[in-house]
């Protein structure tokens, strides 16, 4: 049994649930690893220099084992997240400690300790079988699947799932991810696929999407509301280019910081009239390895002054880390907040406190987005409300080049990778709706 029978059911346009619960699962399917004994690889390079091209294989791996409130899903198409590049140059820590603590805790999380880790934290799909106790998905169904797994036992969990003290980032902290032909996830990750996309535009957003809706718009991050200032760092990245949609749908005023002419021309196409080249324009925010500019805070504070006559930023939308925190506390208005997810230039900050306390100026950390977030989120898209930003599309055998692509920041957007769909363009349901919004679709495809 191999995995061109679950493409041609999910092809053909006749199948139906009966046919995909008919379907006999295959022992192993292909999958993007990290090797165990590999994680020494890259000792003493330089972060740059460690290079995913090398650490980051194509197996052939064993089906796992379907779980109660589980599902097994048909991969058709996923995405590149910046933690799949955490994990393929073992940074900060060797997601192998994740998987050996998940391993310690029951018999059924002894599955995911395995000396490979297939990564990858999103997909667009077809369910293939459900476990026990799941009952709102069943086989053959067209989902997307965003990547919180929790076990929801402690009542620290039970306001907000982010908080579960057993929380987990789904194919970066747990094995099976999403850069496979097949993925094992819990059952309440599944939403609905939007029907205008294909599926490599479906896989795009989940990760990133439901991350900037909370930091910026849930009122566990920064509450965003209309006419707010907000200062967002790579604005056409991942997490970005969704700021800048959420900003913009949402009636704020976006001030953009990109670092070429071509990113700022596509945060242009999006609507933003704020933008800032911070390479044209030349911030050096260190003077060295340990001190800070605030000559520099000042002429940036000033520029962005230029774009809103004369306002400070509400929220600064952060991700960046080290290299740019101490810009932004002090960019922040009196009373402002500067929301943070992320440290991908170092993750000690250093800030001037002064700016922070005396102007009552407060910061908020932000992770990934509890579940119902991530269905607000995943709404978003499936009302044409909020766009995928896929630029390009690479096969599963490309991965290591489309994580060293992000890893470089050579990158726009998003990066698909397509798992068992044979093309792009396929798993179109909905093409009235796709042909109303397809200019916004398309938007950072191929430049
Ligand atoms: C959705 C996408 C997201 C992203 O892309 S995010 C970017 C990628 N992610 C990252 O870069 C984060 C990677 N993760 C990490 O670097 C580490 O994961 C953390 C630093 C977040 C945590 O470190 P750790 O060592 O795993 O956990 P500890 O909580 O520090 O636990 C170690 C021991 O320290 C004890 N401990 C924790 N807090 C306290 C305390 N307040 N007082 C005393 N002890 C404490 C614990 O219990 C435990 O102990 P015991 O080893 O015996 O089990
Ligand atoms: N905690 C969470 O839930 C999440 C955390 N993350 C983390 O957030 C970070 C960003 O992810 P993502 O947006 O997907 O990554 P991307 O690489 O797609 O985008 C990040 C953008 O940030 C800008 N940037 C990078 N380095 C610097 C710097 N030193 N100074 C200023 N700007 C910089 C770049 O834009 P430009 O060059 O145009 O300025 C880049 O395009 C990663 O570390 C990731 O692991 C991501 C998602 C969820």
């Amino acid at each position: 049994m191999t995995t061109q029978a679950i493409l041609d059911a999910i092809q053909s346009p006749d199948s139906t649930p009966a046919d995909f619960a008919a379907l006999q699962l295959p022992e192993s399917y292909r999958a993007i690893t990290v090797h165990k004994d590999e994680t020494e690889m890259f000792a003493g390079l330089e972060t740059r220099d460690k290079d995913p091209r090398k650490s980051i294989h194509l197996d052939d791996v064993a089906l796992p084992e379907l779980g109660p409130g589980e599902a097994l899903v048909a991969v058709m198409a996923s995405s590149v997240n910046y933690n799949s590049v955490w994990t393929s140059i073992f940074e900060p820590v060797s997601t192998f400690n994740f998987l050996e603590r998940y391993g310690r805790l029951s018999e059924l999380s002894k599955r995911h300790d395995l000396p490979y880790h297939i990564i990858g934290s999103d997909l667009a799909g077809v369910v293939l079988r459900t476990g026990p106790g799941v009952n709102s998905w069943k086989p053959g169904d067209e989902v997307v699947a965003h990547c919180l797994s929790v076990e929801l036992e402690s009542s620290d969990g039970h306001n907000d799932t982010m908080l579960d003290p057993e929380q987990r980032i789904w194919g970066f902290e747990t094995n099976f991810g999403g850069l496979a032909e097949i993925a094992l996830v819990k059952s309440n990750q599944l939403m609905p696929k939007p029907g205008h996309l294909s599926w490599e535009e479906a896989a795009a957003p989940g990760l990133v999407n439901s991350t900037a809706y909370r930091q910026l718009v849930s009122r566990n991050g920064a509450g965003m509301k209309q006419g707010d200032n907000v200062l967002i760092w790579g604005a056409s990245g991942g997490l970005g280019s969704y700021a800048t949609q959420f900003a913009l749908a949402g009636g704020a005023n976006p001030i953009c910081v990109v670092s070429s002419p071509q990113k700022a021309d596509i945060c242009r196409s999006m609507g933003a009239e704020a933008i800032i080249d911070r390479n044209a324009e030349g911030y050096r925010f260190w003077k060295d390895e340990s001190t800070q500019d605030p000559k520099e805070w000042k002429r940036f504070g000033k520029r962005i002054r230029e774009f809103t006559g004369g306002e400070d930023i509400d929220i600064v939308f952060e991700h960046p880390g080290r290299e740019t925190f101490g810009a932004s506390v002090y960019v922040t208005r009196k009373g402002g907040t500067i929301t943070t997810c992320a440290s991908t230039s170092g993750y000690m900050h250093e800030y001037d406190n002064r700016y922070l306390w005396m102007s009552l100026k407060r910061i908020i950390g932000s992770h990934f987005a509890n579940y119902r977030e991530a269905w607000e989120a995943n709404r978003l898209v499936a009302k044409g409300k909020i766009h995928p930003t896929l630029s390009k599309v690479y096969s599963l055998e490309e991965t290591g080049q489309a994580a060293y692509d992000v890893h470089r920041n050579l990158h726009q957007g998003k990066v698909g990778v397509l798992c068992l769909a044979p093309e792009e363009g396929l798993g179109v349901r909905d093409e009235e709706m796709r042909a109303r919004h397809i200019d916004a679709i398309n938007r950072f495809r191929n430049i």
